[in-house]
């Protein structure tokens, strides 16, 4: 069963790169208005500017920084004074630190877990009854390859990734029976600017898929009757969790200490 987004309106968080901006393109290409969310104000307008001209849909930018308490509630009343309704939500933006943990800043790893757990959950409570209340959306949150196992040399950002695949699998099942479709998406390695934020291009851990390869499996994933509650991308990666969730989990921590590199 195709999902129809026309005329419906997408919020999207990091939005102004990779997986945000390849979400920004093929749901407008669907016909679906959006509402862009990230810091860098220019990138957001660039992608806003290039999807109204293609698509003729809305695009509404929003520049913010979402690592602060109560960006949920502050998204939320911002977009009601716009009379702007949101059917879908895309909780993508995100970022990775990579080296032990002991020498980790102390002030990046509380804007990781901020950015990526905190927000992300705060956003998804502000906006879900409106979503389950449309049911013609979608609710994507962006876990990870990462969630699968503990990793040495990214111990904070993956325990925020697993936190993210269980709190959206929990979620799922919680809303089955609302017509909102929601969906972990968990890529793996992936050619965006994440790995140039993190970096390090050595914590990449097999063959980069692209942003289009990734977000073409999260929609398709939506379109199927009984949207499943998490999808990987890649039959590699896929193979590779399925492992990960089978092994004991020892062994997986010792793969995965070996598989992400220089830390
Ligand atoms: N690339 C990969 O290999 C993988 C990525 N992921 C996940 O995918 C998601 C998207 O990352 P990806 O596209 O790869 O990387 P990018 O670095 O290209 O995109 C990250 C996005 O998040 C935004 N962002 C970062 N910090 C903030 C903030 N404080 N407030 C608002 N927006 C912010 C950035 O915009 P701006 O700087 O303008 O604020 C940017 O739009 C992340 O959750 C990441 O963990 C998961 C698995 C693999
Ligand atoms: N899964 C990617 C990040 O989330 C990676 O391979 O590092």
């Amino acid at each position: 069963m195709t999902m129809t987004y026309s005329g419906t309106t997408a919020l999207i968080t990091g939005a102004s790169s990779g997986l945000g901006a390849e979400f920004a393109s093929q749901l407008a290409a669907r016909g679906s208005h959006l509402v862009l969310v990230a810091r860098r104000a220019d990138r957001l307008e660039e992608v806003a500017q290039d999807l109204r001209s293609k698509h003729g849909v809305n695009v509404t930018v929003l520049p913010m920084d979402l690592g602060r308490p109560g960006v949920g509630r502050e998204l939320l009343s911002e977009l009601s004074s716009r009379d702007i309704t949101v059917d879908t939500l895309i909780n993508n933006a995100g970022f990775g630190t990579h080296s032990a943990f002991v020498d980790e800043d102390p002030e990046v790893i509380a804007s990781e877990i901020s950015l990526n757990v905190a927000a992300l959950v705060d956003i998804t409570r502000a906006f879900l009854p409106g979503m389950l209340s449309s049911a013609k959306g979608a609710l994507v949150n962006v876990a990870s390859t990462a969630a699968f196992q503990p990793i040495p040399g990214m111990a904070v950002y993956g325990a925020t990734k697993a936190f993210v695949l269980s709190f959206t699998e929990a979620v799922a099942h919680e809303t089955k029976d609302s017509g909102l479709n929601v969906l972990a998406l968990c890529p793996g390695a992936t050619r965006t600017e994440f790995f140039d934020v993190l970096g390090s291009q050595s914590a990449a851990v097999g063959r980069m898929q692209t942003s289009a390869q990734v977000v073409g499996t999260a929609i398709k994933a939506l379109d199927r009757k009984g949207t499943p509650g998490s999808v990987v991308s890649g039959w590699v990666n896929r193979v590779a969790a399925g492992f990960a969730q089978r092994l004991p989990r020892a062994v997986t921590v010792a793969i995965a200490a070996r598989a992400v590199q220089d830390w």
